[in-house]
């Protein structure tokens, strides 16, 4: 399997190199030539999360891991979630299900993703020998699963940007507690926006890039992305699938999530449609319904998950959008470093026959927590009710819709309890949380301070 860059000037790789690469050396990113075709989707039916995983994963990661290697970094990967199914699907209504992504170490939908490619990496860099610093942008979530994939590794750095003030407490410590040398928590000036734009800055800058070995685990790296297409195909075969169509509904900020599920998609599942639920940052939902993508300010939410202008992998969704053409895409995002773009009529009209998309407001997420747990008695996180929101202005008879659960309410206890009056508890594992000391460094919003300090701060 060979894979591609976005901006089509970056060399074209193998699964492993790709997966090393993180954002390519045009400033794209990384996709598969071509997206391979399922096989037999039925017979996943009953079939164990990791053994599933091999089946869906292996055409991607071709000769790069043998069978044993991809079979043990998955076995590894999941061993620690606290659900036998990994991702279970339970039932809100008649015909709308949640799919709860958050059983793993760090209560979020990212640990699939990290979990795994943390155990590739742990293969690829014993046989090479590499030491590689590792830096990730988060807006809460990434940080603290990548943390928790390479705390403690001897050959790897790790350094977490998140917006100062701009993540919930919860989030925070799980960031600046644990106390492995190789972890630095760095708390930018900023937005999320601004968190990712610096670590694009690092990955543009080729001689710094070569100098420490850098490598990016937020879902600019494919191999975040591959991870995430498994949980969409055994939920979609879970309820009939490839017998009978569903859709899902995705809150969604960087389009990584969801971009997974149009893989699925692309591989013969049969989902009919993709969901695309926004807060009240709404950058995406005016691009699909408008074909305009203009960025504004970003307006910090209770699902601060998600707040969000500049989304990583609408890049992919666009560049398949247009055909693979990738002058198209380098215009758009020239474009975007002025403010925004149009999408071609030909493209938008792509993207829309496969995803739609809302918008939820700070009032109506709050609504939707209470609404659920008196409907149900669950309690759900303030991201996952944005999608709960959204999923229920797009129900239509007969088609089973799949909601996303991104994270354990537990991570948002004020905008949870604010709803519902109950402050939900931790799972045990992280009962300390609050009693340990914090770890964290104040950084200004400066590539060349940034660039310091973890020159001088990186020990791998
Ligand atoms: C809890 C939660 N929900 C939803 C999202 C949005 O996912 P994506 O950025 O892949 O669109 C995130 C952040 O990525 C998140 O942490
Ligand atoms: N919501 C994310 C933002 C980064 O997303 P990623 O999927 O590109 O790593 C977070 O929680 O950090």
């Amino acid at each position: 399997m060979r894979y591609v860059s976005t901006r089509g000037e970056a060399p074209v790789l193998n699964f492993e190199q790709a997966m090393l690469t993180g954002l390519a050396r045009d400033g794209g990113l990384y996709l598969p030539e071509t997206v391979p075709a399922l096989s037999d989707i039925g017979a996943l039916e009953g079939l164990p999360y990791e053994v599933a995983a091999f089946r869906v994963l292996k055409p991607f990661t071709g000769d790069s891991f043998s069978d044993e290697e991809l079979q043990g970094a998955i076995a590894r990967a999941y061993q620690g979630f606290r659900h036998v199914a990994r991702a279970p699907l339970t039932q809100l209504a008649p015909g709308h299900h949640l799919l709860e992504l958050f059983h793993g170490p760090t209560l979020a939908f990212k640990d699939f993703a990290m979990q795994l490619i943390g155990q590739l990496f742990q293969i690829a860099l014993a046989r090479s020998g590499q030491r590689i610093t590792i830096v990730g942008a988060t807006s809460g979530d990434t940080g603290s699963a990548a943390i928790e994939a390479f705390r403690g590794l001897s050959n790897v750095d790790v350094f977490i940007l998140f917006p100062h003030g701009r993540v919930s407490e919860v989030q925070r410590r799980q960031m600046t507690t644990p106390d492995d040398a190789n972890v630095h928590a760095l708390a930018m000036d900023g937005h999320f926006d601004d968190c990712q734009a610096r670590l694009k800055d690092l990955f543009n800058d080729h001689a710094f890039r070569d100098q420490v070995g850098l490598a990016g685990v937020n879902s600019i790296n494919w191999g975040r992305v591959l991870a995430q297409i498994v949980y969409y195909v055994t939920s979609a075969v879970s309820l009939g699938a490839p017998y009978r169509e569903v859709d899902f509904t995705v809150p969604t900020g960087n389009f990584g999530d969801i971009f997974a599920g149009s893989i699925a998609r692309a591989m013969g599942v049969p989902i009919r449609r993709l969901v695309v639920a926004t807060n009240q940052n709404d950058i995406l939902h005016r691009a699909l319904t408008t074909g305009e993508y203009r960025m504004g300010e970003v307006h910090p939410s209770i699902s601060p998950s998600m707040d969000i202008q500049v989304s990583s992998n609408f890049e992919r969704a666009l560049f398949m959008a247009y055909g693979g053409d990738a002058g198209a895409i380098r215009q758009l995002m020239d474009e975007l470093k002025a403010g925004g773009f149009s999408i071609s009529q030909g493209a938008l009209q792509a993207l829309q026959d496969q995803y739609a998309s809302g918008r939820v407001s700070e009032d109506e997420t709050t609504a939707m927590i209470r609404t659920i747990r008196e409907e149900t008695g669950q309690i759900i996180c303030p991201h996952t009710a944005v999608g709960v929101q959204v999923a229920r202005d797009h129900l239509e008879p007969g088609v089973p819709m799949i909601t996303l659960a991104t994270a354990h309410p537990a991570k948002f206890p004020d905008a949870v309890e604010a709803a519902i009056g109950i402050r939900p508890d931790l799972p045990p594992h992280m009962a300390d949380i609050f009693d340990l000391p914090e770890r964290v460094t104040r950084v200004e919003n400066d590539n060349d301070a940034l660039k310091s300090l973890i020159l001088e701060r990186r020990i791998a």
